[in-house]
């Protein structure tokens, strides 16, 4: 299990990581969705060690990374797969990495082959492609045959074959019972993989939630409005939704509204019944891929009661998770 608590790392004025709090847990691949920039890689580095927290907590089964006695054990990591000696062979990398770790040398030979590799054993790294390197970088991470696995953009460089085969190695070791991150910057991506995901921008969190309640909420149809009195129509449909109501209503910095919960005839309706003027009125689809970036649109993350906020809101009904532990 990784568990980050108020995590916040800068870099002089860049704040790269800002009180972000989630947790990863076995038997499951939690995606780590966010775009470049957003802070995955950082909260990465620091839930491996290789970076410290400015305040919070990255923990790996309870613990710092430094205090584990056998982290190759415990946690294994693809970060950057271009960090390898070039001039050492794929079989020679895993070696060292394995007598480093107390790990026993045959293990450098089976994750070759459980990566695809071991036909490429004894070439040298300085000549393999980026998917080349992924692969090594995945073999390096399988090499303690940890509980835990961290991937940092684990299909980058690679070709439909290595993508096909990497989401079906994520899958596997999280049916095995490992706690699995993957991090990606592409929603749709995270959409095939993940059972779980956790969404940042900006180096905060924006959802935590099970993919099935993320696609209810994030791809829900809305009701567009364009009406010379959005204040007053919004505040007659939130009344009309009542305490607890599953209507929420988003007002656009231009003043359209887009309301979600209502078919158009009932956002009809309550507009004549409140009298108000309505200029346009239509039923807009958005895909999960148009939430996401919206989402994390940095002006338009953390505006309270906004389009983003709105929409999850309206997640608050009881997870899967929640359902499945009752
Ligand atoms: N060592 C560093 N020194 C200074 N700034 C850094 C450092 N590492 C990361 N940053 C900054 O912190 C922010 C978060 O970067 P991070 O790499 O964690 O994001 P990311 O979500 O992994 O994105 P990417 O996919 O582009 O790597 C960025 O603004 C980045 O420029």
């Amino acid at each position: 299990m990784l568990t980050v608590r108020e995590l916040t790392k800068r870099y002089g004025a860049t704040t790269a990581v800002d009180a972000l709090t989630f947790d990863v847990r076995p038997g499951r691949v939690t995606g780590f969705l966010g775009p470049n920039g957003a802070g995955k890689s950082t909260t990465m580095r620091v839930l491996l060690g290789l970076d410290r927290p400015t305040s919070g907590a990255a923990l790996v089964n309870g613990r710092r990374y430094a205090d584990i006695a056998e982290p190759a054990r415990e946690v294994g990591a693809l970060l950057d797969a271009a960090a390898v000696h070039p001039g050492r062979s794929a079989h020679a990398h895993l070696l060292a990495l394995a007598r480093g770790s107390g790990i026993p040398r045959g293990r450098a030979a089976e994750v070759l082959d459980t990566v695809g590799l071991a036909g490429a054993a004894g070439r040298r790294v300085g000549g393999f492609s980026l998917g080349m390197r992924q692969r090594l970088g995945i073999a390096a991470a399988l090499l303690g045959d940890p509980g835990i696995l961290v991937f940092d953009e684990p299909i980058n460089g690679l070709d439909l074959d290595g993508v096909l085969w990497v989401r079906g190695l994520v899958r596997t070791l999280a049916d095995e019972g490992r706690t699995v991150l993957v991090s990606s910057h592409l929603m749709s991506e995270m959409q095939l993989v993940a059972d779980r995901l956790v969404v940042v921008g900006g180096g905060r969190l924006i959802a935590e939630a099970a993919m099935p309640d993320l696609i209810a909420a994030w791809s829900r149809t809305h009701v567009a409005v364009r009406t010379p009195d959005p204040g007053r129509l919004a505040a007659h449909l939130r009344e009309r939704s009542g305490p607890g109501g599953r209507v929420t209503v988003d007002q656009s910095a231009d003043g359209g509204l887009a309301v979600y919960g209502l078919a158009p005839e009932d956002v009809g309706d309550a507009a004549h019944a409140a009298g108000v003027r309505v200029h346009a009125l239509y039923r807009e689809e958005a895909s999960l891929e148009q939430a996401y970036l919206e989402l994390t649109e940095a002006d338009v993350q953390y505006t309270a009661g906004g389009g983003a906020a709105a929409v999850l809101a309206a997640a608050d009904a009881p997870t899967t998770e929640q359902e499945e532990s009752r």
